[in-house]
C-alpha cells in the first residue's frame, strides 16, 4: 500500500512521537480537585490566617503544579458538563460539514479567524483543523480580529458564548488561585484581564495514515496567561515532564480540565513558574476533539515581571515586551511556513553578565 502524504506535514526524525507511552508517565501528571471552592470563596489576602486548611492546600498544590510541571488537571472545576456536551457536538457538527461549506468561513492573511486546515508549527505542517474566534472583535488598522461565524450549525455562535463565559469564570479563579500561591493579592492579576484578548479555538485531528511520522500540533509551548483545556477521551496530548525531560502522554478523564501555564505566567513570575513545552500526537484510527480556551491580557499590556517578586538578590530575568506586537508578530509564522524561528520569549531575556 502506497501511503501518500504531502512531505509539509513530516516532522525532523527527532521530533516524530514514541509509538507508545507508559500509563505510569501519565500518573504523575498533578490532578487537583476544585470541590473545596464549591463551599469556600477564595480569599483575597494570602497571608490571613482565617483561611481553611483545604483551600490552603489547594493552593500550595497549584502552585507546585505550576512549579514543577507548569501543568495539570482539574476536577470538579464547576463549568456545566452540558455546555461541554453541547459545544463538542457544535464542533463535530462543523468539522463534519463537506469542505467547500467550511471554506466559506476561511481565515485569510488580513483577519486570522475562523477555519484553518494549514496550520504549521515550528515550520512543519500540522495534522489538524481549526475553527478560531476571539471574544472580543480588534481593529487597529493593522492587526484585524474579526470573528467568522459559520452558518452551520446554527447554534454554534450562541453555545460558543454560553460555553467561553463559563470557561472565562474557571480561568479568573485560576489565575486568582495561581497569584495567592504567589503570596500576591488574589486579585493582583485581575486588571490584565479587563478588555481581553482572549482566543478560543476549537481543534479537530482527523485519522492519520502515518501517525509515527507527523503531529496534530508541533511542540510548542502557549505564548498567553493561561490556556484552560478541555479534550475528548481519544487522547493524544503529551507534556514535556520537567523533571527529566520525558514526554508523557496525558489521560483523558471525563470532564476534566487541562490547565497549561503560558508564557506571559513564567515572565510575570520571574520564572517562578514553568511554561510547558507539548505537542499533539495523532492516530490512524479516531478522529479527535480538543477546545482550548487561551486566557490572554489586554492588548496594551507591557508584561514583565511583576515587581513585588524583584529583588536585588532575584533581578528581573526578561525585558519588557508589548503584548499586541508580540502576539501579531507571531500570527504570521502559524500561517505558513516562514524561513526563520518566530518570536519567543527567550528572545526578551535578559542576558547575566
Ligand atoms: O489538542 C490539544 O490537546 C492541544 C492543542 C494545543 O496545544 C494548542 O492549540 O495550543
Ligand atoms: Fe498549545
Amino acid at each position: 500500500m502506497s501511503l501518500k502524504i504531502d512531505l509539509a506535514f513530516i516532522q525532523p526524525a527527532e521530533h516524530r512521537p514514541k509509538p507508545t507511552f507508559s500509563d505510569a508517565g501519565a500518573a504523575t501528571i498533578p490532578l487537583i480537585d476544585f470541590s473545596p471552592l464549591l463551599h469556600h470563596q477564595i480569599p483575597s489576602n494570602p497571608s490571613n490566617p482565617a483561611i481553611p486548611n483545604e483551600i490552603s492546600s489547594l493552593i500550595a498544590a497549584i502552585g507546585a503544579a505550576c512549579r514543577d510541571w507548569g501543568f495539570f488537571q482539574v476536577i470538579n472545576h464547576g463549568v456545566d458538563p452540558q455546555l461541554l456536551e453541547r459545544i463538542q457536538a457544535a464542533a463535530i457538527e462543523f468539522f463534519a460539514l463537506p469542505a467547500e461549506e467550511k471554506l466559506k468561513v476561511k481565515r485569510d492573511e488580513v483577519n486570522p479567524l475562523g477555519y484553518y486546515d494549514s496550520e504549521h508549527t515550528k515550520n512543519v505542517r500540522d495534522w489538524k483543523e481549526v475553527l478560531d474566534l476571539v471574544v472580543r472583535e480588534y481593529d487597529d488598522g493593522l492587526l484585524v480580529l474579526k470573528n467568522r461565524w459559520p452558518e452551520y450549525p446554527p447554534a454554534m455562535s450562541s453555545t460558543c458564548e454560553m460555553y467561553i463565559a463559563a470557561v472565562e469564570k474557571l480561568s479568573y479563579k485560576l489565575v486568582e488561585l495561581i497569584s495567592l500561591s504567589l503570596n500576591l493579592h488574589a486579585k493582583r492579576l485581575n486588571g490584565f484581564f479587563k478588555d481581553s484578548s482572549c482566543y478560543f479555538r476549537l481543534n479537530y485531528y482527523k485519522p492519520c495514515p502515518t501517525p509515527d511520522l507527523v503531529l496534530g500540533v508541533g511542540r510548542h509551548k502557549d505564548s498567553g496567561a493561561l490556556t484552560v483545556l478541555y479534550q475528548d477521551q481519544v487522547g493524544g496530548l503529551d507534556v514535556k515532564r520537567k523533571s527529566d525531560g520525558e514526554w508523557v502522554r496525558v489521560k483523558p478523564i471525563p470532564n476534566s480540565y487541562i490547565i497549561i501555564v503560558g508564557d506571559i505566567i513564567k515572565v510575570w513570575s520571574n520564572e517562578k513558574y514553568e511554561s510547558v513545552e507539548h505537542r499533539v500526537s495523532v492516530n490512524s484510527e479516531k478522529a479527535r476533539l480538543s477546545i482550548p480556551f487561551f486566557f490572554l491580557p489586554t492588548f496594551s499590556t507591557n508584561v514583565k515581571p511583576l515587581e513585588e517578586l524583584v529583588t536585588d538578590e532575584n533581578p528581573a530575568k526578561y525585558e519588557e515586551y508589548n503584548w499586541r506586537d508580540y502576539y501579531s508578530s507571531r500570527l504570521g509564522s502559524n500561517f505558513k511556513k516562514m524561513d526563520k524561528e518566530n518570536l519567543q520569549i527567550s528572545h526578551f531575556k535578559k542576558t547575566t553578565i
